[in-house]
């Protein structure tokens, strides 16, 4: 397996493949992971300037451990084929479909993307992929999508293509986007791939933005698309552990492990009932701590 599928995503920030301003050094607000569009962001009649762009910023940038993410155009559209052959020759980490709506959309995009590996000398299997699900019928198929390759390392919710094949429009409040949030992490976790949540587009809304991340965070998902690197110390203070969060999940891990071996399955931490469904959600805090940079233990 790809060593990088299970990454820390806490954040993955979109920027139009053709602005130099843009991707000339993202590191710097050291976002997790920075997602190079090529799709809606880009004017239809700038599509080849921007693959050119993408191509040339991926072979000289060092982008210094921030994995770089390809959003290709539609299947649709005469563009994406050339997406993928640019981006990978480039040498991204991973394409991001949009809008995908079936297991077989992410099976003719990795085919792609095994011929590019070949054609351009990558590694096999060193692309990752991630669905975008920006419709009710890809909710509906979440799990479909979720199981469909080796390769996909997550699914993604677009909520403003979303909500227009809903017949609704972003709120703010959530209200619209809970049911395919809900679905989409519930199918995520059955099939043991990430789930990452829609950006939040009102920039002047910084209350509003805190209580989403919060949101999103509590119903489980792994980290949150968004659009400007004022947005992402919010996603990273809510998404990595508190250090108050990582001594408990110490104290579980080490209590259950010495009780086990002395025959007693469940006791108190810290006033708190534990039992052995604890153990996996704290050595989950303490990976998490870990990826984060924020672990200062021996676990
Ligand atoms: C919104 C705005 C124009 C505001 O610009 P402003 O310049 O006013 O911002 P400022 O804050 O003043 O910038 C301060 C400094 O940060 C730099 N800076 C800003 N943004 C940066 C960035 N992203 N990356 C690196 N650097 C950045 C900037 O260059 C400046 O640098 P400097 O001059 O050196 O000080 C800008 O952010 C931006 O373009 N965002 C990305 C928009 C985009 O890609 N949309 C498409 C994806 S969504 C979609 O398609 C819908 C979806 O599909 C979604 C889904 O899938 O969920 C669905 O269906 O819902
Ligand atoms: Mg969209």
């Amino acid at each position: 397996m790809n060593p990088n599928k299970k990454r820390l995503r806490r954040t993955m920030m979109f920027l139009n493949a053709q602005k130099p301003g843009l991707i000339k050094d993202p590191y710097i607000y050291k976002p997790d992971s920075i997602m190079l569009d090529l799709e809606d962001a880009v004017a239809e009649n700038q599509k080849d300037a921007a693959r050119f762009s993408l191509y040339h910023a991926l072979k000289t940038i060092n982008y210094r451990g921030c994995e770089r993410v390809v959003r290709i155009n539609g299947l649709d559209t005469p563009y994406w084929k050339e997406d993928i052959r640019c981006a990978v020759a480039g040498g991204c980490d991973a394409i991001r479909i949009p809008k995908t709506e079936s297991a077989q959309d992410v099976k003719v995009v990795e085919a792609e993307v095994v011929q590019a590996e070949k054609d351009f000398g990558r590694e096999e299997g060193s692309v990752l992929i991630m669905a975008a699900i920006e419709s009710a019928r890809g909710v509906m198929r979440a799990l479909d999508i979720c199981e469909s390759s080796e390769r996909l390392f997550g699914i993604a919710l677009s909520g403003g293509d979303y909500t227009k094949d809903l017949q609704t429009h972003i709120t703010g409040t959530g209200i619209e986007l809970m049911g395919a949030r809900q679905n989409m992490v519930i199918a995520a976790r059955a099939a043991g791939v990430q789930c990452f949540d829609t950006v939040y587009t009102d920039l002047d809304d910084m209350d509003g933005f805190r209580q989403d991340v919060e949101n999103i965070h509590l119903m489980g998902f792994d980290g949150k698309s968004i659009i400007n690197p004022r947005q992402i110390n919010i996603v990273h203070e809510i998404f990595t552990p508190k250090q108050k969060d990582i001594i408990f999940a110490e104290k579980v891990v080490r209590e259950i492990d010495t009780k086990k071996a002395q025959g007693i399955g469940v006791f108190t931490v810290d006033g708190k009932m534990i039992d052995i469904a604890f153990y996996d959600g704290a050595k989950r805090t303490i990976e998490l701590a870990k990826a984060s940079g924020v672990y200062k233990g021996d676990l």
